[in-house]
């Protein structure tokens, strides 16, 4: 019997019967609430085994429902932003194989054009969809596919994005711009949603009241003509006037927007009819569905940090939890704090994941959540640090590439003591391939002046943080893994700077240089190579940008260097070495291991570390080649 997270059970009976949105269109009104529990009842099941985003795609079963049966996907198109709440979609779109959601092989936890030509949007990078909404709609302006409909998903988190609202500009600008933009509001990203949009969206909201009692109208007046018709119009202005009364200025409306809603996002009927509305306008309009996160499943309702946003495997649950980089870092803040008032925090809407969370609650008045807007957390962050702070500007590594103009120009250029606290720095493998941070340490290296920090333990991410934060003239940046932090591994010797991990016995022909959290790796490397008489010292430059000049002489003095990174390959730490290596004319041969420059299928951190070649026995096997290659190439010049 096959588990529940694949349908076929007899739980799911209507959910058997969809293979994709025509089955969905074909259920009779009275059947999707019963469609609609049993989704959430699989999704409950399926997701807790296998982890992933249980709270936002419980938020948005009736109006994934509601989509399918008002529009023809995949000729019309729906785009889902951020996309960790398309599982829905998915399983009514012939998905329904969630047994390895997020692991190899199985469904990735976010669209996926691969899967199916239901979907679009890959990159789970919050904010872009109207931006492909406004682009699609233009194509299809201009190619005469005027029957077709575009529509985007975005949430109100996703909302706080600056992009979303450089899109709006265009698309409300653009009145005959056939284009539905569906906003998901339950109020929060991880936490609640902040600033100023978020009090409009709560305004907007609250007229919902009225709207139900619009409703209550309609019904009890129905079939009263003389009492219902101007009753009910004068309900309607009074809730019209309401509207504008609650939300002044009407910002969407403001906008040159066509508004419909706010709409009751867990009511299918309601959704679709105000989806059928929109459908027929012709140009740009807004659909504002309330929603709740969790929905219909007490824990992640009652969930109070973030409604089981995301959450761990089942599996995971299992192992002890010891303490994660995160955790680590988290305290090391509070520490901080408490010594020294000049520091704050920047979150961009993830508080709790990046671990500022504790620090918050210590210095309540010196954390800054800005929404999901990383762009403006770095460029407010070199204001508060012009301003005299020292900001610790907490995000994964992945979404700093978003603010890399901001880092360059605004940060940098004025030598700014900002310190980027990059979590979920390397592979992460699960969240696929836009969530790997295997891309700071290339773009950061053409910043001058700022300096990379990559700590092997946690021993090293405190003493790295204390270090970075003393640092008032330049960028520096703090980068380390998701997951649970190493055991502490103490250097054997200091060299110029450089940690020495291991000595090798007798001469040593290989200098390794590890970087960051791969130190477990290149030391057994070493050890492997070791058993082979291959002598090599392991180093740790600790600061990985710029190059530890010790790095140069020592390497003159060994027949190969190795670099180990968990990073891209191109432009990254190994390259920056050889660039050092060649203008100091040192001609020693560098082997560099790091990620390969692709984007990784979604799999275990692990299994993408494997097919990196970021393996002991991969670098044992081929810096014994390397030395073998160099020996007979050695011969040859001297024969
Ligand atoms: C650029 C960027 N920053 C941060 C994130 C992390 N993130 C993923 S989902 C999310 C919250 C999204 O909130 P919302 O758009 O309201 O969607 P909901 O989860 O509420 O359905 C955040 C901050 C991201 N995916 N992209
Ligand atoms: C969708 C998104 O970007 C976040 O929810 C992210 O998936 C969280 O990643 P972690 O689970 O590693 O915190
Ligand atoms: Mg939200």
């Amino acid at each position: 019997m096959s588990s529940r997270s694949q349908t076929g059970a007899s739980g799911t009976p209507l959910l058997d019967r969809i293979s994709g949105p025509a089955d969905v269109r074909g259920l009779a009104a009275h059947e999707l609430p019963a469609l609609a529990s049993e989704i959430r009842e699989f999704l409950v099941e399926a997701v807790s085994r296998t982890g992933g985003h249980l709270g936002p795609n419980l938020g948005v079963v009736e109006l994934t429902i509601a989509l399918h049966r008002v529009f023809d996907s995949p000729r019309d198109r729906l785009l889902w932003d951020t996309g960790h709440q398309a599982y829905v979609h998915k399983l009514l779109t012939g998905r329904k194989d969630f047994e390895r959601l997020r692991s190899r092989g199985g469904l990735s936890g976010y669209p996926s054009q691969e899967e199916s030509d239901h979907d679009v949007i890959e990159n789970s990078h919050a904010s872009t969809a109207l931006s492909y909404a406004d682009g699609f709609a233009k194509a299809h302006q201009l190619r005469g596919l005027t029957d077709r409909h575009v529509v985007a998903i975005i949430g109100d988190g996703a909302l706080t994005g600056g992009m979303a609202w450089e899109a709006l500009n265009n698309i409300s600008a653009t009145k005959d711009l056939p284009l539905v933009i569906v906003v998901n509001d339950n109020g929060r990203s991880y936490a609640p949603t902040r600033g100023g949009l978020a009090e409009h969206l709560t305004t907007l909201r609250t007229t919902q009241g009225y709207e139900r009692f619009l409703e209550w109208g309609k019904d009890r007046l129905r079939g009263t003509p003389v009492i219902g018709g101007p009753l009910l119009d004068t309900l309607h202005g009074a809730k019209k006037g309401l509207k504008d009364f609650v939300a002044p200025q009407g910002l969407f409306e403001d906008l040159g927007l066509k508004y419909v809603g706010p709409v009751d996002g867990h009511d299918t009927a309601q959704v679709e009819s105000a989806l059928r509305r929109a459908r027929t306008f012709g140009g740009p309009v807004i659909v504002h569905c309330i929603t709740q996160k969790g929905k219909g499943h007490a824990p992640a309702e009652q969930h109070e940090l973030d409604q089981f946003h995301a959450i761990g495997a089942v599996s995971a649950k299992k192992k002890p939890s010891g303490p994660s980089w995160t955790s680590v870092f988290s305290e090391e803040m509070v520490r901080l704090g408490g010594e020294r008032e000049d520091i704050v925090g920047i979150t961009a809407a993830m508080l709790q994941p990046v671990g500022l969370e504790a620090f918050a609650k210590a210095y309540p008045k010196r954390v800054f959540d800005v929404g999901i807007a990383e762009q403006h957390a770095v460029t407010s962050a070199a204001g508060l640090a012009l301003g005299g702070v020292h900001p610790v500007v907490a995000v994964y590594a992945t979404f700093l590439n978003r603010a890399f103009d901001q880092v360059l120009m605004d940060v940098a250029l004025h030598g700014c003591g900002v310190t980027f606290a990059l979590d979920r720095a390397g592979a992460t493998g699960n969240d696929g391939p836009s969530h790997n941070g295997m891309w700071d340490m290339s773009i950061l290296q053409v910043v001058p002046g700022l300096r990379v920090a990559a700590p092997r333990d946690g021993a090293r991410l405190r003493a790295l943080l204390r270090e970075a934060v003393e640092v008032e003239d330049a960028p520096t940046v703090v980068r380390y893994p998701k997951g649970a932090v190493e055991a502490d591994i103490e250097p054997v010797a200091s060299v110029g700077g450089l940690d020495v991990l291991v000595r090798a016995r007798g001469v040593s022909r290989v200098l390794l240089v590890s970087v960051g959290a791969m130190a477990r790796v290149s030391l057994e490397a070493a050890a492997l190579l070791a058993e082979r008489g291959v002598g090599v010292t392991v180093v740790d430059p600790r600061w990985v940008k710029p190059v530890n000049s010790a790095l140069v002489g020592l390497a003159a003095e060994h027949e190969l260097v190795a670099t180990v990174e968990d990073n891209g390959r191109v432009g990254g730490v190994g390259s920056a070495i050889t660039q050092a290596l060649r203008d100091a004319r040192v001609t020693t041969p560098v082997r560099e291991f790091a990620l390969t420059q692709k984007f990784f299928e979604h799999g275990s951190r692990n299994e993408l570390l494997d097919e990196a070649g970021l393996t002991a026995d991969n670098i044992a096997q081929t810096v014994h080649e390397s030395l073998a290659a160099a020996g007979a190439h050695h011969l040859q010049d001297v024969s």
